[in-house]
Formats: C-alpha cells, sequence, structure tokens
C-alpha cells in the first residue's frame, strides 16, 4: 500500500485575472478552490493511475471539510487527522504571469500530532510513505525524521519531497526517490549548472549519500532519473503549459506508482514525466486520459558522462 503525508494541506483558490496590478482593486475574471497539499496532489495522481492509496494529514476547520469532502467525491481514500484549528487557504494567482501566496498552516497541540504519529503502526514491509511539503509552523524542523523513524521501523520505504538541509540529512535513511529540480540541486551544493553534466554530477552525490533512484525534474526542459546502474534524459513533450502547480507532485507520483506495481525504474521514470507534462497541459492535475495521452510521447534516451 502507498501512503501519502500532507502534513499541511490547503485549499488552493486558483485565481485568474487578465493582469494583476498592486495596489489597485483588481476583478477575478475567474475563480475555483481545489483540495491542494503536495501529498494530497500525489495522492490524486496515484489514484488515477489506479494505484490503491490513503492520505494522511492533518486537517481541521471548514476549510478541512471542503478539503475532504471534495476528495471523497473523488473516492480518495482518507485517514486524515482531525486538529481543532483550520486547514490553510493558498492562494495562486494566474495574471500576467503566476504568484503562489501559501499560508502557514494552523498550529497542532500535542494530542493530535501522538493521533497522527499512531496511523504508522499499520505500516509494514512493502508498504511506501510518501512524505511531501511544509510542515507546521508550531512543528519541530525535525519531525520528518521522527516520521522516518517510525516507517523504517515497521521495514516500510520512504520518499520525500523536501529541499535544502532536510533532504540533505534524510539521504543516509536511504529514501526510495528524491526529487529536486534543478535548481534546488543547484541551491543544495552552492553551484551553478552549464549544461547537463553538471546536473548529473551532482545528482549522483545524491545517490552517493544514500538515495536509490535520484529524479531531477526540468520543468520545459524535461527530466533526469540517476540509478546505480544508468543515467537516462527525456525531453518534455511540447504543449500548451496551462498549470505550473502540482507537476512536480505528478511526477512523484507516476514514478512511485509505477515503481510499487513494476518494480521496473525505467517505466516508473516514463510515467513520472508523462504524468507532470500532463498536469502542466491541464487545467487542474492531469487525469488518466490526459496521462495516456502524454505517454506515447516520452522519448527516454540513455545518458552517458563522457
Ligand atoms: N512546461 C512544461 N512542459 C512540459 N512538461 C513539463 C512542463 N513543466 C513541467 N513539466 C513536466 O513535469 C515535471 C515536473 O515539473 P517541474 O520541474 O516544474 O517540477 P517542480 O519544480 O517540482 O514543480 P512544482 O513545484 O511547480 O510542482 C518535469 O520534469 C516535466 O516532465
Ligand atoms: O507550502 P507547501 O506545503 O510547500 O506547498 C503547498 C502547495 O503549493 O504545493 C502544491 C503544489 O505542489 C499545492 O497544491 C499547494 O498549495
Amino acid at each position: 500500500m502507498i501512503y501519502t503525508v500532507t502534513v499541511n494541506p490547503s485549499i488552493d483558490y486558483i485565481v485568474q485575472l487578465k493582469e494583476l496590478t498592486l495596489g489597485q482593486v483588481n476583478r477575478m475574471a475567474y475563480d475555483t478552490k481545489l483540495p491542494g497539499g503536495k501529498g494530497i496532489n500525489v495522492s490524486r495522481i496515484l489514484k488515477e493511475l489506479k494505484q490503491p492509496n490513503t492520505a494522511w494529514g492533518f486537517i481541521g476547520g471548514f476549510t478541512g471539510k471542503f478539503v475532504e469532502g471534495q476528495l471523497r467525491r473523488q473516492n480518495l481514500q482518507t485517514d486524515f487527522t482531525e486538529i481543532s484549528a483550520d486547514t490553510r487557504i493558498n492562494v495562486k494567482i494566474k495574471a500576467q504571469n503566476e504568484t503562489e501566496i501559501n499560508g502557514q498552516g494552523p498550529e497542532v497541540s500535542n494530542t493530535e500530532i501522538a493521533k497522527f504519529k499512531n496511523k504508522f503502526s499499520v505500516l509494514h514491509a512493502g508498504d511506501v510513505v510518501i512524505l511531501s511539503g511544509s510542515l507546521l509552523p508550531n512543528l519541530s524542523s525535525d519531525f520528518y525524521f521522527e516520521l522516518i523513524e517510525l516507517i523504517k521501523a515497521h521495514q516500510a520505504e520512504f520518499v520525500i519531497d523536501t529541499t535544502g538541509e532536510s533532504l540533505l540529512k534524510t539521504l543516509k535513511e536511504q529514501p526510495l526517490v528524491v526529487k529536486p529540480n534543478h535548481h534546488e540541486l543547484a541551491e543544495l551544493f552552492g553551484v551553478k549548472f552549464d549544461g547537463l553534466k553538471d546536473i548529473v554530477f551532482y545528482g549522483q552525490k545524491l545517490l552517493e549519500k544514500g538515495a536509490k533512484h535520484v529524479l531531477i525534474s526540468m520543468a520545459g526542459d524535461g527530466g533526469l532519473l540517476i540509478t546505480p546502474t544508468k543515467t537516462y534524459y527525456s525531453p518534455a513533450p511540447k504543449g500548451k503549459v496551462i498549470n505550473s502547480v502540482g507537476a512536480g507532485d505528478s511526477m512523484i507520483a507516476g514514478f512511485v506508482g509505477t515503481y510499487a506495481a513494476t518494480h521496473d525504474p525505467l517505466e516508473s521514470f516514463k510515467y513520472g514525466l508523462a504524468c507532470g507534462s500532463a498536469t502542466a497541459f491541464s487545467e487542474d492535475l492531469a487525469d488518466n486520459k490526459k496521462i495516456s495521452e502524454i505517454l506515447p510521447q516520452i522519448k527516454i534516451e540513455e545518458f552517458k558522462l563522457d
């Protein structure tokens, strides 16, 4: 079974307007509310791929009810921990360019944290837990490490979508896959990249430090997969980019969902790329139809450093 963890879910309030003028009254051309948060997005794509999964996380208040209700309507399996404070609202403004304003999220009590951690007792070998997104303001920065300890105590695998020091610190725990984008990878090592060779060189360092697979997403420039034996590159298929929210989450879902079913890293990479691009070409996250349409357009080649 796959479990996703969204410690800090959200309502993603998508606002479209022709042009945003700061310091003035702006009128929306269109707006919509979507259930959001990185792990929840992963769960939604896994569902499209027909991969059974359960979404875990903290959810609260009227906003939390909306998120849970929307997910139930999509027949998504959830087992959230209810908290007394309101789940946050993240504002995504689509105007001349895209601007995101993400909330900090609510605080959680020690009792709520304990209830959440209790969920991990159902884990067993063969399960995969995907940890994605920001933490809540009063949680310790080590919270993900505490969860990784619980996951490993049950011989389950984990995937973590985080950046910076937190990413480096989790590598020795051998995540199934990590997926920085190329900007995050450059920042991690304090370098500037000059071409794919540089990116692969630094991506390999994440493998050396313990990650089992390294996916590097490069938005419209495609992606790289680094495994202990081979490295692969794929350009991104061409299409009209409609949405930049959740392409990375979709890529993780495509990779992990396919890996859980096949244990084939190359096939998993193909689905990861297709799901990422399918979301970039959709209004909301991709659906199964869009993913199937993009799959045949994915062309992967082996990448050699010399
Ligand atoms: N403009 C695009 N055209 C085609 N494919 C895209 C585009 N943007 C993203 N993708 C696909 O989705 C994958 C993940 O996108 P990206 O690199 O933007 O992840 P990310 O930085 O984690 O994104 P986000 O945080 O916005 O979800 C890319 O590797 C690519 O396969
Ligand atoms: O604030 P975080 O937790 O880092 O990111 C939250 C978020 O921006 O990530 C998702 C897209 O990846 C959105 O659904 C959500 O609003």
